[in-house]
């Protein structure tokens, strides 16, 4: 389990633990910063540190010096005002002063070749927008051929949401300070920050504070499905429904279906809004097809995904309906969420049914959900996601690049898996039908989301690492990989 601490609480560790480690948490960081770049680069190269005018330069200053005297060339770029400069930052400067180096305020011209770039602009304290004089310090560093470490946060990336707020520095590596932060994981996070290196300071943050919430890996989710017993029947493993199929939309309906089969849930059954819908699914004829109605006369059925190609007919409404009125576990996704938005007779049947459910909405998909403008969904996932899962109860996924799994309690973890193979067509049928495909064989709501996201991920990745896409990848594709990627995370019998 990683610990993901929200930034005021990242806050709080820092006054706990300064006292804890009995040393100014700069010296340390600034040590961990020098250490690293001891270990990954030779000594004597050049190295451009820049600093801005908070704790986030502070921490550069101190590292400036450790590798000055360890036999670094450094170019000390300082962007901030000494008379503003907090305590600890001051302290720094002045004793990168006593080194008798000068601070730069411009980059020399033309730009030396670095071996690396240290960016300690901004960090947690970054609280607004860029304006045209930082934005263009940005790009200046950007530019620089050679690749970034950022110090706790590419600046310019907002450590809380993982937004860019005007520009921000495209990091190879983020050492960050003490624990994560939620910026780091999703949105615009992953590609700002890079490789993530962890440095705790002495700190055991986890004895200080409970963290706010996770960063999900495998390890998070391995095991929880158990290994199944030689005498074992498919009743045991759950009988999926998947509701969508509309004219034009059948291989949404088919892509869920078949993710449930492969997956592992016991039966699957499609029911298909399309009245001129195939019978019969010749590449999984495993795959039993039959009209939306009917499913809703299946006695056997322990499981329900509604949405996937559903569309917003008066049919679809119907199904709809009947789903929420059934004690089923849920999976609503796609359509089924647009018309929850659409219908406040739908969204009160889902706020307050019982059963358990999940809502997997993309980001235009909860903002409908929410009222707000897709944009606003993306400026604070967590708060979205949050939002949602208060609003109607449900467990849920926020899609998109660090998927936020948010229980219906406020539990959270953001994923770490999946890459942009999965941005095409079908990626979200086949979360469905993975999810359902787990609740079908016993698992909670939160807990099915969580291996679904990550599972859905994994695929990905790993098809990746096999060579094939990410551009490109199909949906088709990552449900083989999901099969094989669920084999390795579950407990050996
Ligand atoms: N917490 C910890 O445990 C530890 C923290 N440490 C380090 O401290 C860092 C946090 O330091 P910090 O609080 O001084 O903030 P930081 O990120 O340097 O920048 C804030 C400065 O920028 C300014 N400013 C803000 N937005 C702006 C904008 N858009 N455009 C222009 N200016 C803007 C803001 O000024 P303002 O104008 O808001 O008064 C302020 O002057 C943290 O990330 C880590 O590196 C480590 O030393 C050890 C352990
Ligand atoms: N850049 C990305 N990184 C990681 N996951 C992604 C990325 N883009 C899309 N995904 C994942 O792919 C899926 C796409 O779902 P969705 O947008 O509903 O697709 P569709 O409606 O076409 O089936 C989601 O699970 C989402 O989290
Ligand atoms: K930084």
């Amino acid at each position: 389990m990683t610990a993901v601490y929200h930034v005021e609480q990242i806050r709080t560790l820092e006054s706990m633990g300064a006292t804890q480690v009995g040393q100014p948490l700069m010296q340390l960081a600034g040590q961990a910063v020098a250490d690293w770049v001891r270990s990954h680069v030779p000594t004597g190269q050049r190295i451009l540190c820049v600093a801005g005018q908070g704790n986030n330069g502070g921490d550069a200053l101190v590292a400036a010096r450790l590798l000055k005297q360890a036999g670094y060339q450094i170019d000390m770029l300082f962007l901030g005002q000494v008379a503003t400069l907090p305590p600890d930052a001051q302290r720094a400067w002045q004793d990168w002063q006593a080194t008798g180096q000068p601070c730069l305020t411009a980059l020399p011209s033309p730009a030396p070749s670095y071996r690396i770039v240290i960016d300690g602009l901004f960090g947690i304290g970054l609280n607004r927008p860029l304006d045209a004089g930082w934005m263009a310090w940005v790009d200046q560093l950007n530019l620089l051929a050679a690749p970034k470490l950022a110090l706790d946060v590419p600046s310019g990336l907002c450590a809380k949401t993982g937004a860019v707020l005007g520009r921000a520095v495209h990091a190879k590596w983020t050492m960050t300070f003490i624990g994560l932060k939620p910026g780091l994981l999703t949105h615009d996070g992953p590609d700002h920050a890079g490789e993530i290196i962890m440095a705790p300071l002495g700190l055991d943050a986890h004895t200080l504070l409970a963290p706010a919430g996770r960063a999900l890996h495998g390890a998070d989710v391995a095991g929880l499905l158990a290994p199944r017993l030689r005498n074992s029947h498919k009743g045991l493993f759950g009988s999926v429904g998947v509701i969508g199929g509309a004219a034009g939309m059948v291989g949404a309906a088919l892509l869920a279906g078949r993710a449930a089969l492969k997956l592992g849930a016991g039966r699957v059954t499609l029911g298909l809004l399309d009245p001129d819908a195939p019978r019969v699914d010749h590449l999984q004829p495993e795959l039993m097809l039959r009209h939306a109605e009917d499913l809703f006369h299946l006695a056997h059925l322990t499981c329900l995904a509604v949405g996937p190609g559903l569309g917003k007919s008066a049919d679809a409404v119907h199904a709809l309906d009947l789903a929420l009125r059934t004690p089923l576990p849920l999976v609503l996704d796609a359509d089924a969420l647009n018309l929850i938005a659409d219908k406040p007779d739908l969204a009160n049947q889902l706020a307050t049914r019982q059963g358990t459910t999940v809502l997997t909405p993309h980001p235009a998909e909860a903002g409908r959900l929410l009222g707000w403008q897709t944009a606003a969904v993306q400026a604070d996932r967590l708060q979205a996601a949050t939002a949602l899962a208060e609003h109607f109860g449900a467990d849920l996924v926020l899609k998109g690049c660090g998927s936020i799994c948010m229980s219906c309690q406020g539990e959270w973890c953001i994923n770490t898996s999946g890459n942009p193979g999965l941005a095409s067509g079908g990626q979200g049928d086949v979360l469905a039908g993975v999810v359902a495909a787990l609740l079908g064989q016993g698992l909670s709501g939160f807990d099915a989301v969580q291996l679904a996201v990550y599972l859905h991920g994994a695929a990905a990745d790993k098809l990746v690492t096999e060579g094939l896409g990410p551009v490109g990848l199909t949906a088709s594709e990552i449900i083989d990989a999901a099969r094989a990627v669920l084999r390795g995370l579950t407990k050996r019998g």
